[in-house]
């Protein structure tokens, strides 16, 4: 049959295209109103990645097309639709209604051995004409997010783009089913069969089953982001959890008019009925005897874990997940964990358990694409972020809905048992790390890279401003499997005592710089009195002493932070 020829449209390189730490993220009204933009994006993923290779030749392939449902998911579904068809990709498979969580297009394309996921999404960044927009891609068939020579490969596309390839044409995208368009076949699908395959391996549902059946105080709250549909299918359908105990899971546009971000600050709903205030401390309401909470983001990847009157930070509920590994089926059933890793800004709570265990624990630089290389050395795996990203091998990104699933199954086992009890136990055993980030978010740029230049002038200084700091150093980081490097991935001031205040500028905003303080303190062997000590209050003065070191009030236009967590 004649191939149906593609037009082949003119443009120019449009500035600014370089993806950050997982995708590239814009206000929506770049995407939006920038001629060329979507289509000149999508035609450097077509040939950035082939010059790279994995992306299907001409006549061949699978690629995944979904995004987290916000603003403008459709219309830029329907422009890769067109680009990809344009490129000859064979088969183009959308979850319906263009949405999907991105452990879920993980997922797809590791089952489906397809070549790759497109996936429109900004994360946790608001949605709407006025907020954020965003597409990242992801690797087939492991389903891992695009790796930095990948990017790179793509960004030096952009610049260098003179036309793009397209065909007319566009998809109902709201109806399950097999269109045509140009020589290629669109396959417009439920997505959620492959994902809830995937957790029913990862967990014993049976076990979660009866546990539930015992009424656990349980909450889960998907922001109205891509988590939802999947939350309500597993807990409800699978697990008997009561759909009141569900809320916030039908994906809308613009998350509801809230901030998809499962914080300390913007879930705010999960924190008042968790009893807590806005700093992670109990509230004085007794409120609802609350065994778990959940909050997940707009694309559903990331988790907030609470119970009643009492908030796990990332870090610990990672470091938690370890040393209970024997209650989640993907671990227990393929001997125990073999290895774990945390990102380098991640409190080092996790070190301890894996010492225990006698297992490796990596320390990575901030980004999920990281870990993938790390799980094909060694399996099963549990890595995690303090970013709120919770994960293990059996998808390439971290996964909400599986971390929730994770703790339920820890609950299981430990009947009677709220989130803080469990939390609580496992700092007496293993040492409490108090730990807490402070963001600046949307400062300008120049002082925020000056400030980085300045504590780079420290490195190796012998007259550093703070007696009690002993180390100022730049994290780098050589990947084990391929032996690539990745330098100047954060400064770490160490002071006396195990204390550190890390300093990173994000990679993950959509405009000016947001600058990042993470500070940690260990505490050896936390009487019952540490216990209750509200982190961010008690590492004021940590904070202090690192901020004072980086100038920051100085470099950064600032009073404060803008969000601690
Ligand atoms: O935004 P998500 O959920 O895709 O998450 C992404 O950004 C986070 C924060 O990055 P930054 O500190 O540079 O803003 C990273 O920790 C994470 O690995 C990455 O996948
Ligand atoms: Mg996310």
């Amino acid at each position: 049959k004649p191939s149906r020829v593609a037009l082949n449209v003119a443009t120019t390189p449009i500035e600014g295209m370089r993806p950050g730490t997982s995708g590239l993220r814009k206000r929506t009204k770049v995407w939006e109103t920038t001629e060329h933009y979507v289509e000149n994006f999508a035609q450097s993923i077509v040939e950035g990645w082939r010059d790279v290779g994995g992306f299907p030749a001409s006549g061949s392939g699978t690629m995944v097309v979904g995004g987290d449902g916000r603003y403008f998911n459709k219309e830029a579904i329907q422009t890769f639709l067109k680009v990809l068809a344009g490129n000859g990709v064979k088969t183009i498979v959308v979850p319906v209604h263009g949405v999907v969580s991105t452990p879920g297009a993980s997922a797809l394309v590791r089952r489906n051995k397809a070549d790759g996921a497109i996936l429109m999404t900004a994360s946790h960044n608001p949605g709407g004409p006025d907020a954020d927009f965003g597409v990242k891609f992801n690797t087939g068939p492991d389903g891992a997010p695009a790796k930095e020579f990948l990017t790179e490969a793509v960004y030096e596309k952009s610049t260098s783009i003179s036309s793009y390839n397209m065909v007319d044409g566009t998809v109902d995208i709201t109806t399950v089913g097999t269109y045509t368009l140009g020589d290629s076949t669109v396959q417009v699908i439920d997505a959620l069969d492959d994902y809830v395959a995937q957790l029913q391996e990862c967990f014993d549902f049976e076990k979660l089953r009866n546990f539930i059946k015992k009424k656990p105080s349980l909450l889960f709250d998907a922001m109205h982001g891509a988590a939802g549909p999947a939350a309500l299918r597993v807990m409800c359908q699978e697990l008997g959890v009561p759909k009141s105990q569900l809320y916030r899971c039908d994906p809308r546009p613009d998350f509801g008019g809230c901030h998809p971000d499962p914080n300390l600050k913007w879930a705010s709903e999960l924190v008042r009925r968790a009893s807590l205030n806005e700093d992670g401390s109990p509230g004085d309401s007794l409120g609802e005897e609350l065994a778990l909470g959940v909050a997940f983001d707009g694309d559903g990847d990331r988790n907030m874990i609470v119970g009643h009157r009492f908030f796990a930070s990332p870090s610990d509920s990672l470091a938690v997940l370890a040393a209970q590994a024997k209650s989640i089926k993907w671990f227990k059933d393929r001997g125990g964990l073999a290895a774990c890793a945390r990102s380098m800004p991640t409190s080092r709570a996790l070190d301890r358990v894996a010492e225990k265990q006698s297992i490796e624990c990596y320390e990575t630089p901030t980004g999920w694409k990281f870990f993938g290389n790390l799980m094909e050395l060694k399996q099963p795996f549990l890595c995690g972020e303090e970013s709120f990203g919770t994960g293990a091998d059996h998808v390439r990104e971290k996964d909400g809905l599986w971390a929730a699933l994770a703790w339920l199954s820890v609950l299981a086992d430990n009947e009677g048992m709220s989130v803080g009890d469990v939390v609580k136990q496992h700092w007496k055993e293993y040492g409490r790390d108090l730990y807490c980030r402070h963001d600046y978010e949307e400062v300008a740029s120049e002082g925020a890279q000056a400030m980085m230049a300045h504590l780079g002038s420290l490195i190796g200084s012998d007259v550093l401003p703070d007696p009690d700091l002993e180390s100022v150093s730049s994290f780098s980081y050589v990947d084990p499997l391929d032996s690539s490097s990745t330098e100047n991935q954060g400064m770490i001031l160490a002071f006396a005592g195990g204390g550190r205040c890390v300093f990173r500028l994000s990679g993950t905003g959509s405009a000016g710089a947001t600058v990042r303080v993470y500070i940690e303190r260990p505490l050896a062997n936390p009487s019952d009195a540490d216990l209750d000590l509200v982190a961010s209050e008690a590492l004021e003065a940590l904070a202090d002493k690192g901020k004072a070191v980086a100038r920051l009030h100085a470099f950064v236009d600032r009073e404060g932070p803008s969000v601690i967590t």
